[in-house]
């Protein structure tokens, strides 16, 4: 599209390099996790970006957890475009692939809690599980699963962050 509008496609191989520079100054400021390339390959197919005239103008990932949970994850918008209501795009976009797959409940985590209401989420507290679906998710090599069951050793990395859910 030429119309100065972004169109959200899903994300291919050649747009790993433009994803890791919209997230590096984010990752920076820990606001993003920073991940290896590798990872951003593996779960390539989790991710949709927004694309005006072939630049990557932002991003956002959905990871599957559960047989009825999700998170959002990776969710950026490139400075030039905020406010222009791309991010809110992106999101329904994932959450449309997440209803499309089944999933039923997502989970973010974030300090972008504002943004989240106005798309339906609710600051949670504690654990979104039950204690036999907890103890499966403990096997995850994920580092996001282990901050989602908030384990100790990454609580670090989320220290400010809210926890958040929308029921679809
Ligand atoms: C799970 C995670 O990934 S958590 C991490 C979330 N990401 C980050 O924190 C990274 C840094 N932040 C960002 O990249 C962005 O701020 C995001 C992704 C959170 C939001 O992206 P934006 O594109 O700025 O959001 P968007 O424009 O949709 O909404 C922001 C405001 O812009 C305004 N806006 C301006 N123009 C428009 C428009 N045409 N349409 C809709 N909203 C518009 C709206 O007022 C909106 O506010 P509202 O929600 O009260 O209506």
């Amino acid at each position: 599209m030429s119309d100065g509008q972004p169109v959200i496609r899903r994300a291919r191989t050649a747009d790993v390099r433009a994803i890791r520079a919209l997230v590096a100054p984010l990752a920076e400021r820990r606001v993003l996790v920073s991940k290896e390339a590798v990872t951003y390959f593996e779960s390539l197919q989790e991710f949709r970006v927004a694309d005006l005239d072939g630049r990557v103008v932002g991003c956002g990932a959905l990871h599957v957890m559960w047989e009825d949970l999700a998170e959002i994850r990776t969710l950026a918008v490139a400075p030039d475009q905020l406010g222009t209501g791309l991010g809110g795009r992106l999101l329904e976009a994932l959450v449309e692939d997440a209803r499309e797959i089944g999933v039923e409940r997502l989970f973010c985590l974030t300090f972008e809690t504002d943004f989240f209401v106005r798309h339906g989420f609710e600051v949670i507290e504690g654990q979104a599980v039950p204690m036999d679906v907890y103890a499966e998710l403990l096997r995850s090599y994920d580092e996001g699963v282990a901050e989602f069951l908030d384990l100790e050793r990454v609580k670090p990395n989320t220290l400010g962050n809210t926890r958040m859910l929308r029921t679809l």
